[in-house]
């Protein structure tokens, strides 16, 4: 029977000699290994805490203690380890565990993240509630290198360190992001410096002289000494001790040993902490170890030769033809640049970056530095193309309000990953961006039919003079043909194509084939003929086209892949209590009020009545009930 069968809780772990542990840690590696082949998930990221997370739990007893896990994407081995070992095969799977820790599926998950840089605040707040509380459990935040350089972490640490609350950071530095980490942050953590020194004197010491030698302890207080000692060198330690946390580190992130002794003792401890452990990304499967970001957020794979089986990217993805789109109209326009917060491969702009390297920015997992970065190139003339998820872009909406449309600066964001994204679940729907930026002064929000539209939506975009919002789906495009020559589209005029009698469907980017396939449906059936537009534009809305459809037909159905509160449907609503027509019913047909789960996309589509027979019964009722 193997060990991790015997593992129900915390609890049993504990209960477990050490020199059991790295077996614990091989059978954690394999279940993760061989979920992720066929489930897909963020394989990389969990196997470089293995033995951070055994550690933590031999150590530290959750729920009563309160780990909070920073993004979460690499929380498969606490999930194991914390009673979801049965249903692990379920990972990312509609009904299934989450990607990502949630309160709900285990008390075990403090809080629930997703987005990065959270971590810290999220602890800082557990433990202030603690103290107020009277309670005297530990709080700790597990946060990466590429997490450390989203802003947040900052303004929690300044406030964390402030109060100087017991609390715990442990950086996991693997020196990656999803792809390299970047920022001058990362070349400093890297820089260990004198740090190196004091490490490798204390593994010199510590192996010389054993470990609980009180002469060891001394010397290595000495170390210590000698590293602050050290003014020319500003190491880490003076970084996150200026922030008024006691640093300790860099220690070795697959050393169990090593982080069990850590971790007792700073257990002791009752102020702010941060432990600098150094990990592998991807450690134990050799190919996340060679290939760390194909490996972070990875598809269903080979077990045997690790190749994908279905990549995100392939060559008829929207981003990828995103990609090239960009690459072709920068080469005849030196005012465009790229921006990414530390997504160039999922946001497709790889190719941007190797072909035009001076104009490609990858400013760390900062998307509101991303923006106002933005807008000072803006004014300076550049045409920026800020390349970001729609979920991601949410925490910088303020600046996009503030610095970009105020300014009626023409800045570009490009949003990959609108609508449903699959198995990332509700922190990763692009669910919201047309309700958040289509009552901004100056905006622009576009969706195309399809991939081919996009290049001429992307060229729209750079013509226009004030900022653009142009958001595509995640995944491939439909499988038409890619027109060689990109051309700007007429702003705020919608596209006709079909004819009907007896209603028009206003259908907005993915929806418009689903919406062409469910009215040729309808007419094969007998049921009524409907009139298809691809509307293109939620803002300027094509006003004329609407309101002739409106008082031609009295009967309106919307579809979008956004939440319906203050979508594109909305919008059409608005235009016709704003120009007086009344009488005209509208069915408007898109995201509910309420959490869309994970799954993959076209299920959770289906289950949103968003594909073809969803629409086309949903077109037929409403028409009926006249
Ligand atoms: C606000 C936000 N932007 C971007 C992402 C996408 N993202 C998920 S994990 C990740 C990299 C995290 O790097 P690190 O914190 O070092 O963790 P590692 O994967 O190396 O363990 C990024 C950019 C996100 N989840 N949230
Ligand atoms: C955890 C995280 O936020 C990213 O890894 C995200 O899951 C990537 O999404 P895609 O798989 O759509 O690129
Ligand atoms: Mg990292």
């Amino acid at each position: 029977m193997a060990l991790l069968d015997t593992i129900d809780s915390p609890a049993d772990l504990k209960r477990l000699p050490v020199s059991r542990l790295p077996q614990v840690a091989e059978e954690l590696r394999r279940v993760i290994i061989q979920t992720c082949s066929t489930n897909g998930g963020h394989l990389a990221p969990s196997l470089g805490v293995v033995e951070l997370t055994i550690a933590l739990h031999r150590v530290f007893s959750t729920p009563e203690d309160k780990i909070v896990w920073d993004v979460g994407h690499q929380a498969y081995a606490h999930k194991l380890l914390t009673g979801r070992r049965d249903r692990f095969s379920t990972l990312r799977k509609l009904d299934g565990i989450s990607g990502f820790p949630k309160r709900d599926e285990s008390p075990h998950d403090a809080f629930e993240v997703g987005h990065a840089s959270t971590s810290i605040s999220a602890a800082t707040g557990l433990a202030a509630a603690r103290d107020l509380a009277g309670r005297r459990n530990k709080v700790l935040a597990v946060i990466g290198d590429g997490s450390m350089t989203g802003g947040m972490a900052y303004e929690a640490m300044n406030h964390a360190g402030h109060m100087n609350r017991d609390m715990i950071v442990i950086l996991n530095d693997n020196e990656m992001s999803i792809a390299e980490n970047v920022g001058a942050l990362s070349n400093f953590l890297t820089r260990t410096g004198s740090s190196e020194f004091v490490y490798r004197f204390k593994k010199n010491v510590e192996s010389f002289l054993g470990r609980k030698d009180t002469v060891g302890k001394n010397l290595l207080h000495l170390a210590k000494k000698l590293e602050d000692s050290f003014k020319g060198f500003f190491t880490p330690g003076m970084l996150f001790e200026a922030f008024g946390f006691e640093y300790i580190g860099p220690i070795d992130g697959h050393d169990l040993p090593m982080l069990l002794e850590t971790l007792e003792k700073v257990k002791k401890y009752h102020d702010a902490v941060l432990i600098h452990v150094l990990t592998k990304k991807g450690k134990g499967y050799k190919p996340a170890e060679d290939d760390p970001s194909l490996f972070h957020g990875v598809g269903p794979f080979d077990l045997e030769s690790g190749r994908v089986l279905k990549g995100k990217g392939g060559a008829a993805s929207y981003t990828a033809i995103f990609g090239s789109a960009l690459c072709k109209l920068a080469a005849d326009d030196e005012r465009v640049v790229a921006i990414t917060a530390a997504m160039p491969d999922g946001t497709g702009l790889i190719p941007f970056s190797r072909q035009f390297p001076k104009r490609f920015f990858d400013v760390g997992i900062a998307e509101q530095h991303a923006v106002t970065f933005a807008a000072g190139l803006a004014t300076q003339g550049f045409r920026p193309v800020f390349t970001v998820y729609s979920s991601f872009l949410q925490r910088a909406y303020d600046l996009v309000f503030h610095d970009v449309c105020l300014q009626n600066l023409p800045v570009i964001f490009a949003l990959d990953r609108a609508g449903v994204v699959g198995n990332d679940g509700p922190t990763h729907h692009g669910s919201l961006d047309i309700s958040l930026l289509r009552h901004l002064p100056n905006m622009t929000v576009m969706a195309p039919r399809d991939e081919n539209e996009l290049q001429h939506m992307l060229a729209t975009a750079l013509g226009m003079q004030g900022p653009v919002a142009l958001r595509y789906p995640r995944g491939n495009g439909v499988g038409v043909a890619l027109d060689q020559i990109i051309t700007p589209l007429p702003v705020g005029r919608a596209e006709v194509l079909r004819e009907g009698k007896d209603g028009a469907v206003l259908a907005l980017g993915s929806m418009v084939h689903p919406a062409l396939e469910a009215a040729l449906q309808l007419e094969r059936d007998g049921g009524p003929s409907l009139a298809v537009v691809n509307a293109r534009f939620v803002k300027p809305l094509d006003e004329e086209l609407i309101q002739f459809l409106a008082r031609t037909y009295g009967r309106l159905i919307t579809l979008e892949e956004n939440a319906l509160q203050g979508g594109f449907g909305s919008a059409v609503l608005e235009l016709l209590e704003e120009k007086g027509i009344r009488g005209t019913r509208v069915l408007r047909l898109g995201y509910p009020d309420a959490q869309i789960p994970q799954g993959d996309q076209g299920v959770l589509r289906a289950m949103l009545g968003l594909d073809p027979a969803g629409l086309a019964s949903s077109m037929e009722a409403f028409l009926r009930r006249d």
